[in-house]
């Protein structure tokens, strides 16, 4: 297949979307449509010059967005398209060709990922719409964790709610995990060896991967459980919700929509989700803005350090996602807090690699365990991911 492949990440509010060549070197048309079914609609994206443009366009739905997006593309016709999907529960080990029964399949994990599934859902009926003709496959955030041990993913509740209920940890972010993690094993010396990954985006997420296969990570049934987020507050209490509801008379939803919406770094600093404001008001010296980054940093070195244990030998850290990649204060921070483990960050090397540039951070001639910050690339995964799973069909 020479032909590229459209890539579709369909959220509730946006689209993001790539056109990714075979050759990795071929420039991409990317963009992102957001803000949809608002006034304020619009499509931001890239043209093969790498020029920038805006396109309003008011009251679109996902179906006009998604039209808007094809109109983009300079002409170019895909040969498929693959579609990020957020949970695939246990029947999905790898991407799947959509038909009716995949399709199904994902209608029936839809609750257990309320914030995504359902969007996914609606970019696929968008696409098969407009483009009828095309192969459309679904790429699962939980496929590459199928791999965990179920001591990592069962939880210590009555065997009825796994096995009749599908209850246990499934782990989200795998296309940004796997494409990381084998990345970094391909650049270091000591290749696929035992990795820590930190994917720190707006959801944010921590994974042990051993010789290219995932043991254990941070989320669990849903994305809610593990690390601080932009707006999701991670790991709480089960008895948090109980006492919620018993004290304050709070439903069900209502306490489900704090812990997705409200929390995280927007509720820890009574400001915004949004890292780069996070660290400008800390530093103006905002205690709200200073305790967020406080937790933020604590909670992915304490998940770092607990992972540790799913790996028989540790090589390294990798940051990624927009945190990740750009923050230097966050890399710094973690693994400050994580000095048991000899890591050797060299300040110049994290201050130095910011905006999209991949590389080893460690001090010169350090020979422990190493720290690496590799840009992902969910949707160059995604696309490999697609062509994979055509090739039978070809
Ligand atoms: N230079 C920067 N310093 C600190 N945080 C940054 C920087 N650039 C982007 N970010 C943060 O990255 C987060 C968004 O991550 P991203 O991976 O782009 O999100 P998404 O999960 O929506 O793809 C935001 O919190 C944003 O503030
Ligand atoms: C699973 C998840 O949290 O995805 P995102 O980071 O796109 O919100
Ligand atoms: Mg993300």
């Amino acid at each position: 297949m020479t032909a590229p492949v459209l890539v579709i990440n369909c959220g509730s509010s946006s689209i993001k979307y790539a056109l990714i060549d075979a050759d990795p070197e071929a420039p991409r048309l990317s963009g992102l449509a957001e803000r949809i079914g608002t006034p304020e609609a619009q499509l931001k994206g890239k043209n093969s010059a790498g020029e920038s443009f805006t396109l309003a366009l008011p009251d679109a739905e996902h179906t006009q967005a998604l039209k808007a997006i094809l109109d983009s593309l300079e002409g170019r016709l895909p040969c498929a398209i693959g579609h990020r999907i957020v949970h695939g529960g246990e029947r999905f080990t790898e991407a799947a060709l959509i038909d009716e029964s995949v399709l199904e399949a994902i209608e029936r994990t839809a609750a257990l990922a309320p914030l995504h599934n359902p969007a996914n859902l609606a970019g696929i009926a968008a696409t098969r719409k407009l483009f009828p003709q095309l192969p459309q496959v679904a790429v699962f955030d939980t496929a590459f964790h199928q791999t965990l041990p179920p001591h990592a993913y069962r939880y210590a509740l009555p065997q009825a709610l796994y096995a009749q209920h599908g209850i246990r940890r499934y782990g989200f972010h795998g296309t940004s995990h796997a494409y990381v993690s084998q990345r970094t094993a391909h650049l270091s010396a000591r290749g696929a060896g035992g990795w820590l990954t930190a994917h720190l985006g707006n959801g944010c997420s921590t994974c042990a991967v051993w010789n290219d296969q995932s043991q254990d990570t941070s989320m669990g049934l849903t994305p809610l459980e593990g690390l601080v987020m932009g707006t999701r507050s991670g790991d709480v209490d089960p008895g948090l919700h109980a006492h919620l509801n018993r004290q304050l008379g709070w439903s069900l939803d209502k306490i489900d929509a704090v812990l997705n919406k409200e929390s995280g770094l927007l509720g820890l600093s009574g400001l915004t989700n949004d890292m780069r404001e996070v660290e400008e008001q800390a530093e103006a010296g905002h205690e709200g803005a200073q305790l967020a980054l406080d937790v933020f940093c604590y909670r992915i070195a304490k998940s770092l350090a607990a992972l540790s244990c799913a790996l028989p030998q540790l090589d390294g850290v990798i940051f990624t996602g927009g945190i990740g990649e750009n923050s230097p204060i966050v890399r710094r921070r973690v693994i400050a807090l994580l000095p048991h483990f000899g890591f050797a960050l060299d300040p110049a090397a994290n201050e130095a690699t910011i905006r999209g540039r991949e590389g080893k951070l460690d001090a010169p001639d350090h020979a422990g365990p190493e720290v690496w910050v590799i840009p992902t690339d969910e949707e160059g995964r995604i696309a490999d991911e697609t062509r994979h799973c055509l090739e039978p069909h070809q």
